[in-house]
């Protein structure tokens, strides 16, 4: 990924408590338009914390509080005038688990749409959801079965579900927490050959625990410890040539 990339997503000084407990001490980051970033390190270091601060999700945890600067194509995400629930749209987001609705495979997709004001006629609803599906691979495999239960799916399935939602939106971003983590290395290597995919149109922020994930999918990762940013670069080069001790011995496997 070349640096040149327009910035996506800007953090600045970002520090995150939980009451009393500090999580992030000043994180600074750009995210490139078009890259897939990784954020790797220890359980606790902070990585997830750091996700959802880009959209705002932590406002969702009580005790939560957010210092620091977070700009999305320039615009302070934090700004009192900003709608929320149009900036998760724009920077949607994929968990760990996967959590469709408990409703019908086409209307976990066209709820959003729908929500947002994105389609006008039934028709446009509908293209809307076979092009969400089929770019999140799954159109083939469900293309028969739109009426029935998305819970239904296979848990690979249903991830892809939960992607093809959040891209029915149109965002701009999508995060990624451990969005594999709960599957089988086939349907996780289906989602990983998806990213490759997704990143010609969104930049993707994925957490993993899983390094080779990050190696694979990734054009730049962050190695966090103990909520600080330790080192951020080229995947390769994090990999291959870590400029700190600390990364070394965690991508080596002398803790964490
Ligand atoms: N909802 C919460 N309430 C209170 N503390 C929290 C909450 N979520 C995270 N923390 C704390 O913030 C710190 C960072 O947690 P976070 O989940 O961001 O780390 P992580 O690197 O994503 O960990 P993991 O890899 O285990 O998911 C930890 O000390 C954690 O206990």
């Amino acid at each position: 990924m070349s640096n040149s990339a327009p910035v996506k997503i800007s953090a600045t000084d970002v520090k995150v408590f939980y009451g009393d407990n500090q999580a992030l001490h000043g994180i600074n980051m750009d995210v490139y338009q078009n890259e897939v970033i990784s954020f790797i390190g220890p359980s606790g270091c902070g990585k997830s914390t750091f996700l959802r601060c880009m959209n705002r999700m932590n406002d969702t945890i009580d005790q939560c509080r957010v210092n620091g600067s977070i700009l999305l194509d320039g615009r302070d995400i934090h700004d009192p005038s900003l709608d929320v629930v149009q900036l998760r749209a724009q920077v949607g987001m994929v968990f760990q688990k996967p959590n469709p609705f408990p409703k019908s495979i086409y209307e976990n997709i066209a709820y959003g749409p729908k929500l947002h004001g994105l389609a006008e006629r039934k028709a446009d609803l509908d293209d809307i959801v076979e092009s969400s599906l089929r770019r999140a691979g799954l159109w083939n495999e469900v293309k028969d079965r739109l009426d029935q239960p998305g819970t239904g799916l296979s848990g690979g399935q249903q991830q892809r579900l939960c992607i093809a939602r959040s891209i029915a939106v149109s965002p701009e971003v999508i995060l990624m927490d451990e969005p594999c983590s709960a599957l089988d290395p086939i349907a996780t290597s289906i989602i990983e050959e998806l990213i490759d995919e997704l990143k010609q149109n969104f930049t993707i922020v994925i957490v993993t625990h899983n390094m080779q994930q990050a190696a694979r999918v990734s054009d730049r990762t962050a190695f966090f410890h103990l909520g600080n940013l330790i080192e951020i670069g080229n995947t390769n080069d994090i990999f291959t040539n870590p400029q700190q001790k600390r990364t070394e011995d965690y991508i080596t496997g002398r803790y964490g």
